[in-house]
């Protein structure tokens, strides 16, 4: 897949890219609990997409969430600069939002990283940390933390 700059506006071949990338990691969500199955993609700056779906438990606090298993699977292979994220839940007229854990742990990564989420058969929506975890915790908290400021 092309890698575009994380500065540029997305474009919409690559947001389409990578949502049918989303879709395919959907199918194979584990979702047994909840009915609800969830794909992500996320295109690494060297072009790598790494995918993947939720994960539940039969103790259910354990399950994970298609995102931050696409994230985990991305930075235990090398990659951590990342250019975007496509989530698809299981109804692409519905935008699926990431969850708390989630901002969290994708805001690690890109406070503007692009967030695409189908919004209809031929639409998309886009959004970032920065706009769904405004004033969020991340290494620069820690810094000033430690430097008492
Ligand atoms: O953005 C989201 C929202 C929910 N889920 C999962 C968690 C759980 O398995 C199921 C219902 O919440 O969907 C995700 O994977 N990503
Ligand atoms: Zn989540």
């Amino acid at each position: 897949m092309t890698p575009v700059s994380e500065s540029e506006p997305m474009d919409p071949q690559t947001a389409f890219a990578l949502l049918r990338h989303a879709r395919e990691a959907r199918t194979h969500a584990y979702a047994p609990y909840s009915h609800f199955p969830v794909g992500a993609a996320l295109l690494a700056e060297d072009g790598r997409v790494f995918t993947g779906c939720n994960v539940e438990n039969a103790a259910y606090t354990v399950g994970n969430c298609a995102e931050r298993v696409a994230i985990g699977k991305a930075v235990s292979e090398g990659a951590r600069r990342f250019l975007a994220i496509a989530v698809a839940g299981p109804d692409d007229s519905v935008a699926c939002t990431p969850c708390g854990a989630c901002r969290q742990v994708i805001s690690e990564f890109g406070p503007d990283l692009p967030v695409v989420m189908p919004d209809g058969p031929d639409r998309y929506k886009l959004t970032n940390m920065r706009e769904l975890l405004p004033g969020a915790f991340g290494p620069a908290s820690l810094a000033a933390a430690r430097e008492g400021r």
